[in-house]
């Protein structure tokens, strides 16, 4: 509590007053009178009732009683007391104890009495109680305190003006934010200070909202001491007086700069990219943008590739000539600003291009447009890697308060510009997905039809013919299986790039699948195609380099027209793959042209498989056997299990026919097993008819030793006819060895263990590797009948039938002489010591009756054939 002040009256009270006016002050004041040396002689109820005295307890006592000691002890209070006792009147605040030692707050008036003589002879004293009063006002200046604490630790700027727009109170905010010290802005116009530019009609229709008693909230742009623009929420409240009328206008300012520039950018730049605008449009926006909220800037954003070469992406506001100079130079230590910015990876700000070193070889080009400054900062993607820069172009130095203004620029438009750039890579990543090939990056089938259709629209509306080619590579599958899926897929990428090569204006090569491509050749006649062909055949013969290896490298052709093969991409594809497939028939890297021929074969072709798949399910082929024959003893060895067909329709259909058919169309599995079952059922039966057959040799394709269930499902067909293993021979022929599958040698080695024979059939023929002999568990080969045929008139193939048998003998393999046709064959193949032969010398293959047939008369005779 604040000392009471004791102030002096004028003098001027020199008798009581009248006594009923007395009377009246008496009601409602406190009065008491005190003689000149203090001691109270009267004291009225209120007086009393204040100090929580009884008349008798006060009345006597001396006026220091009253006080607190502090104060008596002071000098003030002699002071007071010299002063009244000098006739002058004392009034003031005064602290006084009450009985129970309480504080209470008078605001009283000491008035000395002076008689005629001028002695004073009583002091007067009337007092109000204000205790109430002081702890009130008290309260507010604490609340009052408070409030401006509050008001200067906020961040908001607050300004408080009077109703003539006259600033009274600004707080610490408000220089922080602004610049202006609190006693620059008192007495000034919040408006005119803060938002210079705003016009008189708009100053206007502000005070005129106040005026009304409404509140205001906006978001302006105001301008600091130094020139530096923010953007501001404002809020405006007027306070209005007890009559209604405006007095003053409290209003807060808070900083929304960062998320209104965010706001502003991204709200029309999120708008562009929603609206799939392309993305330059999209980063002139973002240019457009920041130099209307910052005119002292040119803004240019431009891309970084992964080769590190800039290339300019945005920059409305400057010169074609000065953005084209850009493309395509590296980043480095010394690129100008964005070139360095690229290449640190940090933000690089050139505040003197004429004498910075970074501008060395660049200056002359940008000096000439009037630029003295370049800020550049890095563009990064998701994985902080450099994608682009951004740059602010400056024609005079910035400002110390400008630069972090600029700084929030910036920060709002890298993360932009990266927005726009990932999205626009993630769209070229979807499109390179959806249109092209991962392996190769060619294009895929989706974009090869859509620009064919394209390509086929142009050429009819101009009459043009067109080219389609289908490109197989030769034994493709075999690289594959040889030398692994890595090897194939370098051999495709290889192939791939050759092919783009050899592309010329309009051409056009995509990926359709494996081993296949595309080639659209718009506006070639047959002859150019031919040569194109030619051409392509030429490039990919060269051997190649995959995985170590040396691989020759072939394709087959096929090759159909517009628009006389076909008017639309479906129909010529499936004829050039129909002339691709007629070229592969013929041998290794061959083209054919379509031709209504082919058409028809491949509707054969078509037509077979369905009666092929038709004849398996309903049993319609059948087995032959041919004998085999001891030649020592002139005995049956065995016979080998030969699948016929006869189809209703087209007749007989050769086993060279159906096999392959078989293959291709994946029926091969089921008829070797549906062999296996058939060969083994028919020895079972002939030996239940007392007839006695060693045993039988059935043909498996490589591809039945894929399946890991064969040893498992030959032990069951034997174990259900009741046969041994030895009864059983299983033919496979050397193309098994190219079959890299990982479960064919594990299929083979199973077989043999369960002490099922091998044969290798047609030996001598294929890729003379006899070092295979040793690797595969085989217990016979078959010397194939091309050399049989050979024998009586060509010594070769007398010396090689000589040598096989030598290898197998050596390798204790049984030799099996094929297509005996005449006695002398089969002398010269006894007398080269051959064990066992097999001919139509003996017998052609036969059904099983009539087999059964010339076994018996072979036994009667002694020496079957
Ligand atoms: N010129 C001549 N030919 C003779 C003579 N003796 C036998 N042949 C024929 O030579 C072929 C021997 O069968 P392969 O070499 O395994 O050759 C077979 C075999 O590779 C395949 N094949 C036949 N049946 C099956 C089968 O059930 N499964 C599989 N995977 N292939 C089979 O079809 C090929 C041809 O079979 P076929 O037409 O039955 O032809 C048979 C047979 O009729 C002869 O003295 N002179």
């Amino acid at each position: 509590m604040p000392m009471p002040e004791e102030t002096t009256l004028p003098a001027g009270a020199h008798a009581m007053a009248p006594s009923t006016q007395l009377a009246a002050l008496g009601r409602v004041m406190a009065m008491a009178e005190f003689a000149p040396d203090g001691t109270l002689t009267h004291a009225n109820d209120n007086y009393l009732g204040l100090l929580g005295l009884t008349r008798e307890q006060a009345v006597g006592s001396h006026h220091s009683r009253f006080c607190r000691k502090s104060f008596v002890d002071d000098e003030a209070y002699q002071a007071f007391w010299s002063r009244l006792l000098h006739g002058d009147a004392c009034s003031g605040l005064a602290e006084r104890v009450r009985q129970d030692d309480s504080s209470c707050w008078l605001e009283a008036t000491y008035v000395p009495v002076i008689d005629a003589q001028g002695r004073v002879r009583q002091i007067l004293k009337v007092a109000t109680d204000v205790t109430e009063r002081l702890r009130q006002e008290q309260d507010q200046q604490e609340h009052l305190l408070r409030l401006s604490l509050v008001a200067d630790a906020s961040h908001a700027a607050v300004i408080i003006s009077d109703a003539a727009s006259a600033i009274v109170y600004v707080n610490a905010g408000f220089s922080r934010l602004l610049g202006w010290r609190q006693d620059e802005a008192i007495g000034a116009s919040p408006i005119l200070l803060l938002a210079p530019h705003q016009e008189a009609a708009f100053i206007e229709a502000y005070r005129a909202e106040l005026r009304a008693g409404r509140s205001i909230e906006r978001e302006e742009i105001v301008i600091g001491k130094d020139g530096q623009r923010y953007w501001a929420k404002v809020i405006s409240n007027p306070v209005m007086d007890a009559g209604g009328r405006w007095q003053y206008t409290v209003t807060m300012l808070t900083d929304i700069t960062s998320s209104k520039l965010h706001q502003v950018l991204q709200h029309r730049a999120l708008d562009a990219m929603a609206r799939e605008q392309p993305l330059s449009e999209v980063l002139d926006i973002i240019c457009q943008e920041v130099e209307r909220i910052a005119p002292e800037l040119t803004a240019s954003i431009l891309e970084v590739d992964e080769q590190g070469r800039l290339h300019p992406l945005a920059s409305p506001s400057l010169p074609a000539h000065y953005t084209e100079a850009l493309d395509g130079v590296e980043i480095g230590p010394r690129a100008g600003s964005c070139g360095t910015a690229a290449w640190r990876n940090e933000a690089v700000w050139v505040q003197d291009i004429a004498h910075d070193p970074l501008w060395d070889g660049y200056r002359d080009l940008v000096l000439s447009l009037g630029f003295t400054g370049c800020w550049s900062t890095p563009i990064r993607n998701s994985r902080g890697e450099v994608i682009g820069t951004f740059a602010f172009y400056l024609r005079q130095a910035a400002s110390p308060s400008s630069a972090h203004f600029h700084q929030r620029l910036v920060d709002a438009c890298t993360h932009l510009c990266t927005l726009a750039l990932e999205r626009e890579h993630s769209r070229q990543r979807i499109r390179e997905l959806a249109f092209y090939d991962g392996l190769t990056g060619m294009p895929n089938r989706s974009l090869l039809y859509a620009r064919a259709d394209q390509e086929i629209a142009t050429c009819s509306r101009l009459h043009k013919s067109m080219a389609v080619l289908f490109i197989d590579l030769d034994r493709f599958k075999q690289v594959n299986d040889s030398l692994g899926h890595p090897a194939g897929d370098e051999l495709l990428r290889h192939v791939a790039a050759h092919l783009q090569q050899q592309l010329r204006g309009t051409d056009f090569a995509g990926r359709l699948s494996g081993d296949e491509f595309v080639i659209l050749l718009p506006g070639c006649s047959a002859d150019e195609a031919a040569g194109a062909v030619e051409r392509i055949q030429h490039v990919l013969a060269g051997p190649v380099s995959i995985a170590g290896t040396t691989v020759s490298v072939s394709a087959s052709i096929g090759i159909a027209m517009f628009p006389s093969d076909g008017r639309d991409i479906e129909t010529l594809l499936h004829r050039a793959d129909m002339a691709m497939y007629q070229a592969k028939s013929c041998g290794r890297n061959e083209s054919r042209f379509f031709s209504s021929e082919m058409n028809q074969l491949a509707q054969e072709r078509l037509r077979l498989e369905n009666a092929l798949r038709e004849a398996l399910q309903d049993n319609q082929l059948h087995l032959h056997y041919q004998p085999q024959i001891d030649l020592a003893s002139g005995r049956l060895y065995g016979v080998e299990a030969l699948a016929r067909w006869t189809h209703p329709e087209f007749g007989v259909i050769p086993p060279v026919r159906f096999i392959p058919l078989a293959e291709e169309c994946g029926l091969i599995g089921d008829l070797g097993r549906w062999v296996l079952r058939e060969a083994c059922r028919q020895l079972a039966a002939w030996r239940a008819a007392g007839l006695s057959v060693p045993a039988v040799s059935v043909n498996l394709s490589p591809t039945s030793f894929h399946n890991l269930d064969l040893p498992g499902m030959i032990s069951d067909t034997l174990a259900r006819n009741a046969l041994d293993s030895a009864d059983l021979t299983v033919e496979l022929t050397e193309s098994v060895l190219l079959d890299t599958h990982p479960s064919t040698m594990k299929t083979l080695t199973e077989v043999h263990a369960r002490g099922v024979r091998l044969s290798m059939d047609d030996f001598g023929t294929g890729y003379s590797s006899l070092s295979y002999l040793r690797r595969l568990p085989v217990s016979e080969l078959k010397l194939d009948r091309s050399f049989v045929a050979d024998l009586e008139h060509d010594e070769a193939a007398r010396a090689l039938s000589g040598a096989i048998l030598g290898i197998g003998k050596s390798l204790h393999l049984t030799v099996v002489a094929e297509g005996v046709e005449t006695p002398t064959q089969n002398e010269m193949l006894r007398e080269q010591g051959y064990p066992v032969a097999q001919g139509y010398l003996f017998s052609q293959p036969l059904p099983p009756d009539e087999f059964a047939r010339w076994l018996g008369t072979a036994v009667e005779d002694g020496a079957p054939g």
